[in-house]
This record gives structure tokens, C-alpha cells and sequence, in this order.
């Protein structure tokens, strides 16, 4: 892969918190679980099943209509006598199913709380088959490296969504054969070496940071941010990865057909007609992953008390210390704000 040209390009466009709506839309009276989306996680890990925890946390607080937990394949026990990330999952959300082949899935996030060296072949094989089926796929953390096989055309059945932070987006560069950016975070970030990246494996990808940079393989780039600094800390993109699967389950069918089917948009019942048209907008995974993002940094902001900052705001740090498990439970205030008045 060529190194990327000087960034000179300013960005397609920031993400606007009312073009979030229509993707957080609450359910209606004709609603079920299924019809809510199903999320299936591949997350977590015996050395991390704390990940899985704040995935599943976030996908609950988002609105998923039901979340499914797959153990991993064999592997090692879990560390230190703690109990599985099946159980680990299971004791902070009840309301999660753990099945070994679950049904009805209608969008998976992977890798979140997994460390590709310790993951066996039979796991590799199951989530690279993933990616030969029709649902989208979220990958995140450890699961990175998965996405290099989108370079043969089998693995590039599923929408993809994948969500490095710089280092890790050093390393897919890297990966594909471009001497720079480095691991230097300054350096990385540049929209044009994302877009590349995007096009190259034909994914969407999502590039963490203060401000969040997301590219569509079509070429489009979306920012959010700059979020609220008090989000670095362990374990929020594990929560954001968890929003994002979730969108990405509730609007699958959305994401398969690549955005809207007209103005008066079938998948669309609550947008004015007329008013939207497929052309103007980037493609419908990139939107979903600005959505979460943004509801991300809002949730963050309620739960540091942050109630100077507007999302977006490159203001003076307000609030206080917040922990991953914080923003995810904030996500309802967070839907509450975006779909407020
Ligand atoms: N409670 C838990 O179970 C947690 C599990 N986590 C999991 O821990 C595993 C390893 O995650 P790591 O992020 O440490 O992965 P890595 O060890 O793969 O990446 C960290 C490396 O990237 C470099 N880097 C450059 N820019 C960076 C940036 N902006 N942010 C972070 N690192 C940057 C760092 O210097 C470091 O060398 C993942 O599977 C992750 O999901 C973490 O999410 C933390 C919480
Ligand atoms: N300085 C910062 N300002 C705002 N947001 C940040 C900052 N640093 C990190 N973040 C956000 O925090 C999250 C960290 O995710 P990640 O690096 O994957 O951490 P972890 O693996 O510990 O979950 C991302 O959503 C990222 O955009």
C-alpha cells in the first residue's frame, strides 16, 4: 500500500446530533424483540472478560431487542479462578442468552476483550466465516486482523465495520504494507489514510480518538468530536463498539442495502418525505457509526456531569473522572437527549 498523500482534503463533512435520530428512533407499538434487533457478541476473553461486560452493558442500555453471548471455542480457562466470560456476561445481564450457535442474529461485533495470539484455529475459522454472510459485522480490538481478509473476495460478503484506536490502525496499516503513518498517535488520524484503508478492505472504518474520523469504502468521511477527554479511560471502546453493534442490528436491513431506498424511505417511517434523499447522504453503516459515537461522548458527558459541554464541543474539560461501566449506563440519558426536543 502506497504511503498517503499530504492530508489536504478537509473532511466530507462533521456529524450533525440531528441527522442522529432517525437511527435511535424508539420502538414502535408493532414492535418485538426481534424486530428491535438481535446482537451477537464474539467478545471477551479469559484473560478479558471484562470487555465482554461492557459491550453486552452497552447494548442493553442502547435499545437492543435481545442480545446474544457466544462463549469462545476452547481455548485456555479463565485466570486467576475468575468465572468465564459467559458467566462473567451473565452475572451483570441477566437478560443475556448465551448460546453456542444462536438464530436470528442480525448483526455480530466481534474481537472486543481478545488477543489474537491466544485465539485458537476453530475460533479464527468461526469469525472469518462471519464474514461470508450477509449480516454486518463489527470488529473490533483483537479481532482487527481479521479484517486483512477482505483482501480475497470470499470475505467480503458482510458489511463490515471495524473500530482501531491509533495504534491498532498503525498496525492494519502497517499490515497492508504502508511505512507510515507510524505508531505515533500525532501522525495517524489523517482522514485520506483512512479513506485508504476503507477502500482497500472495503470496510467502514471508525478511527478512535478525541476526535473520531469514520471513511465508507465509497471514499466518504464523517468526524465526531472532539469528545469529552474524560473517555480515555480503560474499556470505552469496549462500550462503543457495543453501540455500535447495536445500531447496526437494529438497522440491518438498512445497512445491507447500502442506505435509503427512496424519500419517502420504507426503512424510514418517521422521516418527513421529500426531505432525504439516498445521493445526498454518506452510506448508511459510516451514519450508524456516527450516530454511536456521538452518543458515546454525550453519554459521558452525563456521566462526568458534564452539563456545560455540548457534544462536539471543543471546549475547557468540565465534569469529573468517569469509568467505562459509567457511560454505558448513561446511554438511555444520552437517546433521551438526542431524541429530545
Ligand atoms: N476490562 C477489560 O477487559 C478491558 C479489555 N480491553 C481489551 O484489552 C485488549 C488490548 O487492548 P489495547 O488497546 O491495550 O490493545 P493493544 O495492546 O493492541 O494496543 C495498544 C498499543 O497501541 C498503542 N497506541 C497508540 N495509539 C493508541 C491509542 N490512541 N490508544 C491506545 N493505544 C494506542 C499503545 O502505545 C500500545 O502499544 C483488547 O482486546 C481490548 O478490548 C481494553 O478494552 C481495556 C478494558
Ligand atoms: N483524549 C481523548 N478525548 C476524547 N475521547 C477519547 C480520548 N482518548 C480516547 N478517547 C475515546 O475513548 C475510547 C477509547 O477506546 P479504546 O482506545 O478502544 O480503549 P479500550 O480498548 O480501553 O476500550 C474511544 O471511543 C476514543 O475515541
Amino acid at each position: 500500500m502506497n504511503d498517503p498523500a499530504p492530508d489536504t482534503t478537509s473532511p466530507s463533512g462533521a456529524w450533525d446530533p440531528a441527522a442522529c435520530a432517525p437511527y435511535l428512533a424508539p420502538p414502535t407499538a408493532a414492535d418485538h424483540k426481534y424486530s428491535r434487533g438481535v446482537l451477537g457478541l464474539r467478545t471477551g476473553s479469559p484473560a478479558y472478560p471484562g470487555a465482554a461486560v461492557l459491550g453486552a452493558e452497552a447494548a442493553w442500555r442502547t435499545g437492543a431487542g435481545l442480545v446474544q453471548f457466544v462463549p469462545p471455542v476452547g481455548g485456555t480457562a479463565p485466570l486467576f479462578g475468575m468465572p468465564s466470560p459467559a458467566a462473567t456476561v451473565l452475572a451483570a445481564r441477566p437478560e443475556t442468552v448465551v448460546s453456542r450457535s444462536p438464530d436470528r442474529v442480525d448483526a455480530w461485533l466481534v474481537g472486543s476483550g481478545t488477543d489474537p495470539e491466544a485465539r485458537p484455529k476453530a475460533e479464527t475459522d468461526e469469525l472469518a466465516e462471519l464474514l461470508t454472510q450477509r449480516r454486518p459485522v463489527i470488529i473490533d480490538a483483537g479481532a482487527l486482523d481479521l479484517c486483512l481478509l477482505r483482501r480475497d473476495e470470499r470475505f467480503r460478503v458482510a458489511p463490515v465495520a471495524i473500530t482501531p484506536h491509533a495504534g491498532e490502525f498503525a498496525r492494519l496499516w502497517r499490515a497492508l504494507g504502508g511505512s507510515r503513518p507510524t505508531d505515533d498517535a500525532g501522525s495517524l488520524g489523517s482522514a485520506e489514510a483512512t479513506a485508504q484503508l476503507a477502500k482497500r478492505l472495503d470496510v467502514t472504518v471508525l478511527l478512535k480518538g478525541s476526535v473520531t474520523t469514520i471513511a465508507s469504502p465509497s471514499g466518504d468521511i464523517v468526524t465526531v468530536g472532539p469528545a469529552t477527554p474524560w473517555l480515555a479511560t480503560a474499556g470505552t471502546g469496549d462500550v462503543l463498539a457495543g453501540i455500535v453493534g447495536t445500531l447496526a442490528a437494529r438497522h440491518a436491513g438498512l445497512v445491507r442495502r447500502g442506505g435509503l431506498v427512496g424519500p419517502a424511505g420504507t426503512d424510514w417511517p418517521d422521516w418527513p418525505a421529500g426531505q432525504i434523499g439516498l445521493a445526498d447522504r454518506a452510506p448508511v453503516l459510516a451514519e450508524l457509526c456516527a450516530t454511536a459515537v456521538l452518543l458515546h461522548d454525550i453519554a459521558a458527558r452525563i456521566a462526568s456531569g458534564d452539563s456545560g459541554g455540548s457534544a462536539g464541543a471543543a471546549s475547557s474539560i468540565l465534569g469529573r473522572p468517569i469509568t467505562a461501566l459509567d457511560v454505558a449506563r448513561s446511554i438511555p440519558a444520552a437517546v433521551e437527549r438526542l431524541l429530545g426536543p
